[in-house]
């Protein structure tokens, strides 16, 4: 499992590692140069090759001085190495102005401004380090530091960014939410909307390289060992950073192939069962998926779908009357019951064998609805709520204190901001405060007590419990065909599929989320939503087979 840190939880970690007096900050920030050396030479394998010019912007604190060891690093290995910095080195941090003079030792050092880095005849080196600010940025960058990173993001038409490293963010990024501080559309430049070839971060990702802005400005992630495992996880290190967040990651997926559907790695029932010798169908859960009226009934067609590839043993589709002829005409293994009101549906859900509901795509706004949501919810069975469901629970507080911690909610940006009016105004205010897509998807979760999965190509996921992941379609997992119309649907399918088969709301959320990507993944460009469900069979041999992700 690959955490995810704050600025704040990186430093305890940093701070409980040099308070054991097992290592020191000074080491710490060797590792880290080195580390961003290797990164470098992993990234532009010809630079091992022969000396380069390289030009290091060394910012006022710790970030600066791991800017100095690179340096040093670099001219060790006879590299023209030019080094600018910004506020007196003097003033440094004891470790970082170590490296400041052992860098002096080496070479000069020019106070940073526009006009300085384009009079060194900046244009023409093969290798920019952004070592200004990293977890310490604590404000809007201003002033000559803004200047020259403008520049570099191509302000003046000259395009830096297939050069530029940064040195755990590009400088600005805030680190917990991903947004480029100061700036009202995440960009340094107006129309460049990149930044970094490469950034290279210590120990553990950042919440800031996965939401928002974060991944388009970090452009590659590399993430390199400096030896604090130990105190990441256990001791003061582990104690001062609660709540934890969790990256859903391919390489977390299949480590342990008993747990193999779950990226969360949560024990999967079916497993069991089926060593037991229990292969009913029964035994891998029976999902409702609630149906709209006539016309409107292809998204729940979809979500009935995926619930069944991803594994639930049976799958019911609850039918107004009016939509069942066109249903009825349109599925084969999903089973149908003829439901004409909310007095049906709880005659239904008497069946205890129905165990897993999803409702609300393609449902309808009407009063019906809201009695069929409130049915529902009455059974306190697992339940994804999903699209019209969402606006009927944030229009009526009687079935939203009716939500209970088996519900799943799958709001996109839209839905949230209907639902949750006051987190979402914090979040989408353009300021300089760092409350990021995981604060309010925590606050969201606590304050309607169940699972909240909000959409986006950074997904969040929290409980009211604090519980927290983060799956992000970007880097390698980029798939941005996935959005099209109905994906959302398949979305709460799968979720669905999952919870009837015995997972807990928030690893279904996560499991789901993962899955949804690695099927648009696996099938590419031209992607339409009911693709979604028939790249499942493929995924999950892979899953099983301990290959996935590997596409
Ligand atoms: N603490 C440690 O032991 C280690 C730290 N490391 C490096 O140290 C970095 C963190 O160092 P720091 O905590 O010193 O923080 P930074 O170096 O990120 O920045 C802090 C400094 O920048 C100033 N500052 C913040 N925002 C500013 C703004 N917008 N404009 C102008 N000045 C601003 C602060 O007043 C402070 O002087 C990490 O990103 C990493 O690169 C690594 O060397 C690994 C070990
Ligand atoms: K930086």
């Amino acid at each position: 499992m690959t955490e995810i840190l704050t600025a704040a939880q990186m430093r305890s970690i940093e701070q409980a590692a040099i308070e054991s007096g097992e290592v020191t900050g000074l080491e710490l920030m060797e590792r880290a140069g080195r580390g961003v050396v290797e990164a470098v030479f992993e990234e532009w394998p010809s630079y091992r090759l022969s000396p380069r010019r390289a030009i290091v912007l060394c910012g006022p604190g710790n970030n600066g001085g791991d800017g100095y060891v690179v340096a040093r690093l670099l001219r060790d290995l006879h590299w023209d190495v030019t080094v600018f910095s910004l506020g007196d080195p003097e003033k440094l941090p004891p470790d970082a102005k170590t490296n400041y003079r052992r860098w002096l030792a080496l070479g000069d050092v020019q106070p940073l401004s526009e006009r300085a880095f384009r009079a060194a005849g900046a244009g023409y080196a093969d290798l920019y380090v952004d070592a200004l600010f990293g977890t310490g940025m604590s404000r809007p960058v201003s002033g000559e530091a803004w200047s020259v990173l403008t520049h570099l993001a191509g302000r003046n038409g000259d395009d830096y960014a297939p050069y530029i490293v940064a040195i755990d963010a590009p400088s600005g990024l805030c680190l917990d939410s991903g947004r480029l501080l100061g700036t009202a559309n995440g960009s340094y430049a107006h129309g460049h909307n990149r930044f970094a070839a490469l950034t290279v971060t210590f120990d553990s990702p950042k919440q800031g390289q996965f939401l928002a802005d974060g991944p388009g400005l970090c452009g590659k992630l590399a993430v390199k060992d400096i030896g604090l495992r130990k105190w990441r996880e256990t001791g003061a290190g582990r104690a001062m950073r609660l709540p934890q967040t969790v990256l859903v990651t391919d390489r977390s997926v299949v480590p342990d192939r008993r747990h193999a559907l779950s990226p969360l790695r949560v024990p999967v029932k079916s497993e069991r069962n089926i060593h037991a010798g229990h292969t009913h169908k029964f035994s891998f859960g029976h999902g409702v998926i609630v149906s709209g009226g006539a016309g409107r009934t292809g998204a729940a067609r979809l979500a009935a779908r995926s619930a069944l590839r991803v594994g639930a043993g049976l799958v019911s589709l609850a039918v107004p009357p009016d939509a069942a002829a066109e249903v009825a005409a349109q599925i084969t293994a999903p089973m149908m019951r003829a439901v004409p009101d909310a007095g049906a549906m709880a005659e239904m859900l008497t069946d205890a064998r129905l165990n897993a509901i999803c409702i609300g795509p393609g449902l309808g706004l009407g009063p019906n609805h809201a009695a069929l949501v409130e049915t529902v919810l009455k059974t306190g069975r697992p339940t994804v709520l999903d699209a019209d469901a969402l606006s009927l629970v944030a229009r009526d507080d009687q079935l939203r204190n009716l939500l209970h911690q088996n519900c799943v909610l799958t709001p996109h940006n839209g839905e949230f901001k209907r639902l949750f009016p006051e987190i979402e105004a914090r979040l989408s205010t353009p300021s300089a405060q760092s409350f990021s897509k995981v604060d309010a998807v925590r606050a969201a979760a606590a304050e309607a007590g169940c699972t909240v999965l909000l959409k986006g190509r950074d997904t969040v996921i929290a409980t009211p419990q604090g519980q927290c992941a983060i799956h992000a379609a970007v880097y390698e997992r980029a798939a941005p065909w996935l959005a099209t119309a109905g994906s959302g649907d398949v979305l709460a399918g799968l979720i669905a599929g999952l919870l009837a088969q015995g997972y807990a709301a928030f690893e279904a959320a996560a499991t789901g989320a993962w899955l949804h990507v690695e099927c648009a993944r696996q099938f590419g460009p031209g992607l339409i939503a009911e693709d979604l469900p028939e790249q499942l069979p493929g995924v999950l041999r892979r899953v099983i087979s301990g290959e996935a992700g590997r596409v």
